[in-house]
């Protein structure tokens, strides 16, 4: 291994920063890429009754934007789209998107899937790296400038006798590795073929394609961006985060502070190599922000078997907010602030969620307190007390609760495995039947 293969990734030079005095106020605006670029990284890419179903599924959570498809990778891509406009099944507030690379006959084919839609965002993108510009296309910055400012040309030729609300959203692909001069360049060109107005904006959306920088200069060069961007009033300032360093959240969060108003992502962060966006723990950040998240996250559990059942992905236990053991302690000195926290709750009927190692209240997502705490030998006397209070219905003085706690540690630790609430009540039967 030699990290002397890796270069430091620049700063933002001369740049004065606003974003790290503010904070989320309220949600973006959400556009899930599942079914485009959550769909491109699995195994076996999505039917089109599986696609449907996870619109819908999409829809039922609240998504206004769905990008639905690549229609120029393959004829399901095309026919689905066909299928959603055709049979009518996007609901009259849901923009559908599809993802149009820069050439010709993909711009053809991805308008024809697009025919008669209601509402739709036209996503045009073609790479700008240097390394791709040079290597990959093989080609100067000028022509790269060409193929965007011709394919968003042709693009709105092609559509401008749609009769549906259509959005042109440009992305200069690869942005994190785009250096800045350019990637203004480019954008302001394509924007001045949109000529967005403050009623009619248009989206460009600046990805960390490869996600190559701490989130703190991801936000710098969002914010530097909005503020060298052309006609800013008149534009959406969108992001795609990936997550190959694991910071697509907090690089989502800090986009948002630079002045992104939207951000693309998936559920659960499904994507190729380190994943996308994870939209869920992005919405339930801002919920536990006491901000609206703008999404229904309260069936998140059925969401979750949905997309397990789905895409073949297991969601991690501990993924935060809908992992299996996200809501259980099993070590003493956590369990002892839960039970205390748990109490306090109750007996004050608080209004604000306060409760030590509980990120969000389990009911909020459907789940109930019966696997807050689960004992081991790692847990103390405040555990057993929690599981004898809540499920055999007896509050133990303090002094039964040190004494039951020792037995339950022995038994525990003996066995070197979990004790079930049932057999922690059954040693407390006996516990007190010899004293
Ligand atoms: C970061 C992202 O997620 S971007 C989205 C990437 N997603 C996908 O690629 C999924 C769908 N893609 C596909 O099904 C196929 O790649 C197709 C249909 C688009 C093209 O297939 P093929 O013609 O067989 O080409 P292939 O995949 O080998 O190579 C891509 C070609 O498109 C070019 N290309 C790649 N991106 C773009 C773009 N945005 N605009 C224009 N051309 C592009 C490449 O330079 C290459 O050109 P070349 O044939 O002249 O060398
Ligand atoms: C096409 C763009 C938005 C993309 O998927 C990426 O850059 O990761």
């Amino acid at each position: 291994m030699s990290f002397k293969k890796y270069q430091q990734y620049p700063s933002v030079k001369n740049f004065k920063r606003e974003w790290a005095d503010k904070q989320i106020t309220q949600a973006p605006i959400y556009c899930s890429v599942d079914l485009r670029d959550g769909n491109q990284a699995l195994v076996n890419p999505l039917t089109i009754e599986q696609k449907i179903e996870y619109f819908n599924t999409l829809v039922k959570m609240g998504f206004k934007q769905i990008e639905v498809s690549y229609p120029s990778a393959s004829e399901t891509d095309f026919q689905l789209t066909r299928k959603l406009i055709e049979e009518n099944l996007v609901p009259d507030d849901v923009f559908i998107q599809v993802l149009i690379p820069a050439k010709k006959q993909w711009i053809k084919k991805s308008v024809e899937a697009m025919s008669g839609v209601k509402k739709g965002i036209f996503h045009l993108y073609n790479p700008t790296n240097e390394f791709q510009k040079r290597v990959v296309f093989q080609k100067t910055d000028e022509e790269i400038i060409e193929m965007a400012v011709e394919g968003m040309k042709y693009l709105k030729e092609l559509t401008k006798d749609f009769e549906g609300e259509i959005l042109y959203e440009y992305t200069p692909e690869s942005f994190s590795q785009t250096d800045l001069d350019f990637a203004v360049k480019i954008c302001n060109e394509v924007i001045n073929v949109v000529k967005p107005t403050e009623k009619n904006k248009m989206i460009i959306n600046l990805p960390n394609t490869l996600e190559a920088c701490m989130p703190n200069i991801y936000a710098d060069r969002i914010e530097w961006m909005c503020k060298n961007l052309k006609n800013r009033e008149s534009l959406i300032v969108s992001v795609h985060p990936h997550n190959d360093r694991g910071t697509a959240v907090a690089s989502a969060e800090m986009a948002v502070l630079a002045g992104a108003n939207r951000v693309e992502g998936t559920l659960f962060g499904n994507g190729e190599r380190a994943g996308n966006l994870d939209l869920i723990t992005f919405a339930f950040n801002i919920y536990s922000q006491g901000i609206d998240p703008k999404l229904n996250l309260n069936f998140i559990d059925e969401v979750k078997e949905f997309f397990e059942k789905t895409t073949q992905i297991k969601t991690h236990i501990r993924h935060p907010y809908v992992g299996d053991m996200i809501f259980t302690a099993f070590s003493g000195g956590h369990q002892d602030a839960i039970k205390k926290g748990m109490d306090f709750y109750r007996a004050q009927n608080c209004k604000e969620w306060n409760v030590p190692y509980l990120p969000i209240d389990p009911k909020d997502i459907k789940r109930g307190y019966e696997n807050i705490i689960r004992v081991n030998s790692q847990s103390g006397k405040g555990g057993a007390s929690f599981i004898i209070s809540e499920f055999f219905k007896v509050t133990m003085s303090k002094n039964e609760e040190i004494e039951f706690g020792k037995v339950v540690k022995m038994a525990s630790d003996k066995k070197k495995q979990e004790l079930s609430k049932d057999e922690i009540i059954e040693l407390y039967k006996v516990y007190i039947k010899n004293n």
